[in-house]
């Protein structure tokens, strides 16, 4: 079975609360990664319908920062799948009060699809269509033998 992008892309919003600053007034990054964790985790049930923990996060990125009263939204979908593995793209933006959307995170998140043992199983193939699906799914391998070769390497 193989799935579309779409067919697991999600979107989230927050507007941003002095619960979630740090103490200098921007938003506290611990609070975004959980944000982060949960799109990617939601993202990758969709993709797979099945239980997933997440394997690793990387590229964490921190372009820009966020304030109070802010409109935060986070964007993920699916770049690459191996066997078991996926990894999820996660686009943050900040939005102005006219709907301008201006990034200001990108994180790629690897989730793993388990059964009740905690055991790694198999998840659909992803159909890619356009070309910037293409382009992700290129960087999806690169990124994937890289980390490979990390755990082997331990470096
Ligand atoms: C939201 C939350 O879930 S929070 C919890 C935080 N996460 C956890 O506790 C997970 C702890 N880790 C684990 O349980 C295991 O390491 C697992 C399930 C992720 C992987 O299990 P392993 O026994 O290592 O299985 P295995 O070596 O077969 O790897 C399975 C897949 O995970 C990938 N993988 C394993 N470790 C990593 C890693 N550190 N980074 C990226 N991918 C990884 C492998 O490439 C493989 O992908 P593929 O099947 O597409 O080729």
């Amino acid at each position: 079975m193989k799935k579309r992008v779409e067919d697991s892309q999600t979107e989230q919003t927050y507007l941003m609360r002095p619960i979630y600053l740090n103490e200098y007034g921007n938003l506290f990054g611990g609070q975004l990664m959980e944000w982060i964790d949960e799109i990617a985790s939601i993202v990758a049930m969709r993709h797979s319908e099945a239980d997933i923990t997440t394997a690793c996060i990387d590229n964490l990125n921190f372009k820009e920062g966020a304030t109070v009263n802010d409109v935060i939204v986070l964007r993920g979908k699916i770049t690459y799948v191996g066997r078991t593995s996926m990894e999820v793209r996660v686009d943050t933006y900040v939005e102005s009060r006219h709907g301008i959307r201006k990034v200001i995170n990108r994180a790629y998140v690897v989730m793993v699809a388990v059964d009740e043992h905690h055991h790694p199983i198999p998840v659909p193939g992803l159909i890619v269509e356009s070309e910037s699906e293409k382009a992700e799914w290129e960087g999806g391998e690169k990124r994937y033998a890289l980390r490979k070769e990390r755990r082997r390497e331990g470096y």
